[in-house]
């Protein structure tokens, strides 16, 4: 959980290589990298940026005489900073600068470049490395900086699977100009089941503690009643236990999407780059946020012993949370989506509604209204009516300040938190379709009843959520408001005697867990005290600074 020095090795380095290095290429690195003979990274963010790319001040200079490319960093803020496992572990990174070919600034593309030497592992010449010292979480990985001071590397090491530098200089384009983000773009498509994963634990270890502990009564006289069944600790933790479902379910999709756009990619079809960047930079954001937001009300839901280290959901939400940041600022990602939802308002404006993707088409299909007792598809209507609204809404205020004068970034600017709310609400939108078509998939009777009332559930927690923008245009009355509010009472019930099962079909081991709160034995109390007798704090009964700084305090005659 703490992370691994070797993770970058496996999420970045490995799936850059395979997207960008050319097959002559792979032939000499990849099988390497795969057998762990050489241990890479992904050193892109420095010290002065990691959002804005084209600012990024990393140069590599290719010298037409000697056919090396010069990298550089010249100064402070041009420091690679960030990258795990680049401090300590890795003898090689996939770096991405700003390559420079006869003066010619052609943006940032990505280098193998050695670090150390691959017997002593030394750092070689011209190459400044270390730590970036203790983070917030994932500790166990050694997050790094990078300096070069000249370092030459062959012009072959440019990972030339889609751009080129010839011997004599000649640049050949690749077929997208952001077909060297790659990279990200995978680790974004595989973050919605990350991050369902980590949602998932600290839930497993709240869903079990709350059956072990009981406090108060419901009902007076009886015994006292385990704490998940309060309807507000149901409420707690009962819709993201539908979200951790929903969000592993539309991982899948993104996941499956990438490996579509790796193959298309390399016949030339460059058409799915767009739509999939759109999509996975809201769904890594909101998934995230989320997934935050989750995890610390399953802590607080184990009240006090929440608070133990002994619960270890501090450190799962250390480590899910670096998502809200890491793969792109949360904020920076959910206003690429809105780009490309403002530029959709545009082609509808412009008559062209027929050529919108899929997942756009709903926002030039106007409903008047739903009934939302005919079911979930109904609920879909109302998400995508929100959706447009907001999107419609924040595109109007955009394109009226853009022509009342406003320079493009500063209208932008102006209307970038309405633009985010837009991005939100369609990547729910998304969320809550993925979930319904997955349900709808499974074949087993029986589960596909308990997942239908997970989906139940999550389509009216998430309904009003959003309720504000639904009665902002009088799309929904308050009597269904009313609706929504007992049909979600009503499937936090129907949940509870299946809630347990629903976080043990996950299968965590207790040593993946490693939560005394959530052991799949039950013995909390007993391993509770286990634990604080095993603190370093109590391997003696007088500590030494009772001698120390104690005892003269307490003598002091002052
Ligand atoms: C996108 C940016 C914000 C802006 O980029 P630019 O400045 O280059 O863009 P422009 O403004 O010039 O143009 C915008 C234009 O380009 C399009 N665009 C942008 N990006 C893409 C893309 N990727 N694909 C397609 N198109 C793209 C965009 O749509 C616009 O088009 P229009 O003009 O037509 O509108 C960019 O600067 C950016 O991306 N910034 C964010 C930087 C970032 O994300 N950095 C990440 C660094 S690496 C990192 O953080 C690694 C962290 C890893 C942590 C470890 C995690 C471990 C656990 C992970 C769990 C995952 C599990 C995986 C498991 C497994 O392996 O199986
Ligand atoms: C745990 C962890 C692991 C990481 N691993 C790696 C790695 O392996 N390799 C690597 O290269 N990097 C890595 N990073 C770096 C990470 O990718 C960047 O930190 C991230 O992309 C955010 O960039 P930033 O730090 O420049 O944030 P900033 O852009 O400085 O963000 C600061 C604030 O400015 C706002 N902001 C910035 N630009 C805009 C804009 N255009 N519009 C509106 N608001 C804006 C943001 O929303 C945010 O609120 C890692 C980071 C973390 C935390």
């Amino acid at each position: 959980m703490e992370g691994h020095p070797l993770a970058l090795h496996d999420v970045m380095f490995i799936p850059a290589l395979v997207a960008q290095a050319s097959d002559e290429q792979n032939k000499k690195w990849l099988r390497r990298a795969q057998r762990r003979e050489i241990v890479g990274c992904y050193a892109q963010t420095e010290l002065g940026h990691g959002s804005n790319l084209r600012k990024l001040e990393t140069t590599a200079t290719y010298d037409v005489s000697t056919q090396e490319f010069v990298l550089h960093t010249p100064q402070i803020t041009s420091l690679k900073w960030w990258p795990g496992g680049l401090g300590k572990s890795s003898n090689y990174a996939v770096v991405v600068a700003n390559m420079i070919v006869k003066e010619k600034h052609l943006g940032p593309h990505s280098f193998l470049v050695q670090l150390r030497d691959e017997i002593t592992h030394q750092s070689l010449k011209g190459i400044t490395v270390g730590d970036i010292g203790p983070k917030l979480s994932f500790n166990a990985i050694d997050n790094g900086f990078l300096g070069f001071d000249n370092y030459r590397i062959p012009r072959t090491n440019l990972l030339m699977r889609h751009s080129r530098v010839e011997p004599d200089g000649t640049y050949v384009k690749p077929p997208h100009a952001k077909i060297n983000y790659s990279a990200m773009v995978r680790v974004r498509s595989h973050m919605a089941t990350g991050q369902g994963n980590f949602l998932a634990q600290a839930l497993t270890i709240a869903v079990r503690y709350s059956t072990v502990r009981r406090q108060g009564f419901i009902e007076s006289g009886e015994q006292e009643v385990k704490v998940l069944d309060y309807q507000t600790q149901q409420h707690r933790l009962f819709p993201s236990i539908a979200k951790a479902y929903a969000f592993t379910f539309a991982g899948y999709e993104t996941i499956r999407l990438y490996e579509q756009l790796l193959k298309e990619v390399d016949t030339g079809n460059v058409s799915l780059m767009a739509d999939l960047h759109a999509l996975t930079s809201g769904l890594k954001s909101v998934v995230t946020h989320q997934t935050a937001q989750g995890i610390e009300q399953a802590r607080m839901a184990c009240g006090g012993h929440g608070y133990s280290q002994a619960s270890y959901i501090s450190e799962i939400f250390g480590v899910a949370v670096g998502g809200c940041t890491y793969e792109g600022e949360n904020m920076v990602m959910l206003l690429q989506l809105a780009r490309y939802l403002v530029k959709s308002v545009e082609q509808i404006k412009a008559g062209e509604s027929g050529k919108l993707g899929p997942l756009v088409a709903y926002l030039a299909v106007k409903v008047d209204g739903v009934d939302l007792e005919k079911g979930v598809e109904e609920y879909m209507k109302a998400f995508q009516h929100v959706s447009r609204l907001q999107t419609w809404k924040a595109s109007e205020k955009f394109l009226k300040l853009l022509k009342s004068g406003e320079k493009r970034e500063v209208a932008w600017n102006k209307s970038s938190v309405e633009l985010t709310r837009a991005s939100r609400l369609h990547t729910r939108l998304y969320i809550a379709e993925t979930f319904k078509r997955s349900v709808q998939e499974v074949a087993d009777p029986r589960l596909k009843e308990v997942l239908t009332d997970l989906l139940h559930l999550h389509v009216n927690y998430e309904l009003l959520d959003m309720a504000t923008y639904a009665l902002e245009d009088g799309f929904l009355s308050s009597s269904q408001l009313d609706y929504v509010r007992d049909q979600l009472y009503f499937y936090l019930a129907k949940i509870r005697p299946n809630a347990v099962s629903l976080v043990d079909s996950w299968e965590f081991s207790d040593m993946q867990l490693r939560s005394v709160l959530g052991r799949r034995d039950g013995n909390v109390y007993e391993n509770l005290v286990a634990w604080a007798k095993a603190s370093p704090l109590n391997k003696t009964d007088v500590l030494p600074s009772v001698e120390k700084y104690l005892k003269p305090m307490m003598n002091s005659k002052l």
